[in-house]
């Protein structure tokens, strides 16, 4: 799959495969083209060129808001969020992939929707618990922390029942704490849904705690693909990172 902004390369013949049920982790320098390709699989951005499968069927040319469809529900570098609502509210959105009728029947709130209604509340609220973030569910999403957004955001993609989840950066900004509760949450739902995991993270230490794979990125082309243990002593990686952080620094 190939990627191009105008006369620009971001990614360049990029080819992998994730095994259903694994955790698989996307990662490389800044800049590598990590945040472009999940913009791909997740429908915000059309390749330029190639083919995007999720359980056998192509979904490059399907628009974000239909990815629900495919069982894929995706997390965001920075949270996106309704700050005036409330966590729980927010996290119901989530549902709205799989409540029946549409916005005519929710409004009118028949006894079917109120039903489902009921089970979307139940399942948002058991999420919230089990992320630790129970005690905040009838509070307005402003009054939270940044990191307490990102769980937010997880337990709202969760509910949209997903097969496929692509977290990016969910570690930036947490605390080690929670760090390690994230890595626990994740692979706690990956067991209960069944789920897939992509993860895009600079976080060496969640990276390796939570991977089964990665594929290393860089200048938009795949640098090599292994385990987080064969990526951290593979010289072309060292030298990848070690080659933009001089970068930096000559730029600095
Ligand atoms: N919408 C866009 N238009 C033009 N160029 C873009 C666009 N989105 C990304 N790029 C370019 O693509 C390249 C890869 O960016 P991307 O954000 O995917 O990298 P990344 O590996 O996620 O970096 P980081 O780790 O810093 O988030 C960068 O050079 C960026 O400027």
């Amino acid at each position: 799959m190939s990627l191009h902004f105008g006369g620009i390369s971001v990614l360049d013949a990029v080819s992998f495969d994730v095994p259903r049920g694994s955790i698989f982790g996307l990662v490389g320098p800044n800049g590598a083209g990590k945040t472009s390709l999940f913009n791909c699989i997740s429908g915000h951005y059309q390749p330029s060129a190639g083919s995007i499968l999720v359980d056998g069927t192509e979904t490059v040319r399907a628009p974000a808001w239909r990815m629900a469809k495919f069982g894929l529900a995706r997390t965001f570098q920075h949270p996106a969020l309704r700050l005036d609502a409330s966590v729980l509210e927010n996290v119901m959105l989530g549902a709205h992939s799989w409540m029946p009728g549409g916005p005519v029947a929710w409004s009118l709130r028949l006894p079917p929707t109120r039903k489902r209604e009921r089970e979307a509340r139940a399942t948002a609220l058991d999420l919230l618990e089990r992320t630790g973030l129970g005690w905040a569910a009838a509070m307005p999403a402003d009054e939270l922390s940044h990191g307490l957004h990102k769980g937010v955001e997880l337990c709202r993609a969760l509910l949209s029942r997903p097969r496929l989840l692509l977290l990016d950066e969910p570690a930036a900004g947490l605390s080690h704490s929670e760090v390690e509760q994230l890595i626990g949450t994740v692979r706690e739902m990956r067991r209960e849904f069944e789920l897939t995991v992509v993860v895009v993270e600079h976080h060496m230490g969640l990276i390796s705690a939570l991977t089964d794979r990665v594929v290393v990125l860089d200048h938009g082309a795949k640098l090599m693909e292994g385990t987080a243990a064969e990526a951290q002593s593979d010289s072309r990686v060292v030298e990848a990172y070690l080659g933009r952080e001089a970068g930096a620094d000559e730029s600095a």
